[in-house]
């Protein structure tokens, strides 16, 4: 990517303390219950509504998904990103089909250091055409497979199938969590879900003080699992007091975050944490994100069960396939106005926007 240029500049109030806040860090959350069969799993359901309404983060251990699949996606990562970019643009990504490989990302129109590779989960996956309400056009996202390394298709295939796994038994964890059955949010996912995973590739950045590997926001979609090596980078802002905590990588274990549409769905009981990632000028980094997401045909709404006269409806729905549509357009253009945003939906009363500009941005999209 070479020197900084000024895209990738952030604002003075957005940019990252070198020096890093560590003390009281996320949660850490031990899955071995669910994986033994163990009768009472209560209190790991109480560890997991405590995690979630307080950070909204938590990381995940004894989850089941084997090392080797995870450490085998890493290694094909860095080669697929070690290639020359004329080789990785053969399968850039485009308006129609936003899968394979870009480097130009912006979040809140400041350019990230960051190079990415997405592949969707279901194959094809189906999504509304264009932003406009009044076109019910469909379109097919296909994945965008490059020769080399050639083995990056089945091992993306391998670690999809195992996360997806984790992605089940930690929607069945927030369901209970919210006091609903366990299986009352897999139908949203069962059939037709748009989720996608994204290899993050953040490059040495001569200037880590200036620069963000992806700016601060916050993820669009129902869940993130997240995977990261470990040099470290991603910082989350605490929820009682705004500051960045710098997220410590622990071996084998998994980043869980708490998106948008779970905090629509819980009606507020689950914030969608604001986040961002530093870069490093001695080091790469890579991280993978599979982002849990519903099939496009989803009206996002509170759920029936968690709204009450003395909890009333504090979002109007609104369509998954139009949002990310919408989003998704962004990422093309620089835009000069804020991104589509959950708030918008909000049922006046309560809008909030942190810093006169806009709220959360990046649909990871
Ligand atoms: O690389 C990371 O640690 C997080 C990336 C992220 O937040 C995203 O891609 O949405
Ligand atoms: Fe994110």
């Amino acid at each position: 990517m070479g020197a900084v240029d000024p895209t990738f500049i952030q604002e003075p109030q957005h940019r990252p303390k070198l020096t890093v806040t560590e003390a009281q860090g996320i949660p850490q959350i031990d899955l071995s219950p669910l994986t033994h069969l163990s009768p009472d799993i209560q209190d790991l359901v109480d560890e997991v509504r405590h995690a979630c309404e307080n950070w909204g983060f938590f990381q995940v251990f004894n989850h089941g998904v084997p090392l080797e699949s995870r450490e085998k996606l890493m290694s094909a990562a860095k080669r697929f990103f070690d290639q020359p970019v004329e080789e990785k643009t053969k399968v850039r990504r485009d308006e129609a089909n936003p899968q394979g490989y870009y480097d130009t990302e912006h979040t809140k129109n400041v350019r990230d250091w960051k190079e990415v590779f997405d592949v969707t989960v279901q194959v094809p996956t189906q999504m509304f055409a264009s932003p406009d309400a009044t076109d019910d056009q469909v379109t097919e996202y296909i994945n965008r497979w490059p020769d080399h390394p050639p083995e990056l298709r089945e091992v993306c295939e391998e670690y999809v199938k195992d996360v997806q796994q984790l992605a089940y038994k930690l929607l069945e964890l927030i369901s209970m969590s919210l006091n609903l059955p366990e299986n009352r949010l897999e139908p949203f996912f069962s059939k037709d879900q748009t989720s996608f995973i994204r290899l993050n590739h953040y490059p040495p950045c001569p200037a880590p003080d200036l620069a963000l590997g992806v700016g601060r926001h916050k993820d669009a979609i129902a869940l993130t699992i997240l995977a990261q090596d470990d040099v470290g980078g991603l910082e989350v802002k605490r929820k009682t007091d705004g500051e960045w905590i710098f997220v410590k990588p622990t071996p084998n274990t998994f980043i869980i975050n708490v998106g948008d549409i779970i905090q629509v769905w819980s009606n507020d009981r689950y914030e969608s944490v604001e986040h961002r990632v530093m870069v490093n000028s001695t080091k790469e980094r890579f991280s993978i994100p599979f982002f849990l997401s519903p099939a496009y045909y989803t009206m996002v709404e509170p759920l029936a069960e968690l709204i009450d006269e003395q909890n009333p409806a504090r979002y109007t729905g609104y369509s998954w396939g139009k949002f990310f549509a919408t989003r998704k357009g962004s990422n093309f253009k620089k835009l000069n106005v804020e991104n589509l945003q959950i708030y918008h939906f909000k049922i006046p009363d309560e809008v909030k926007v942190d810093d006169g500009v806009t709220q959360v941005d990046n649909l990871v999209v």
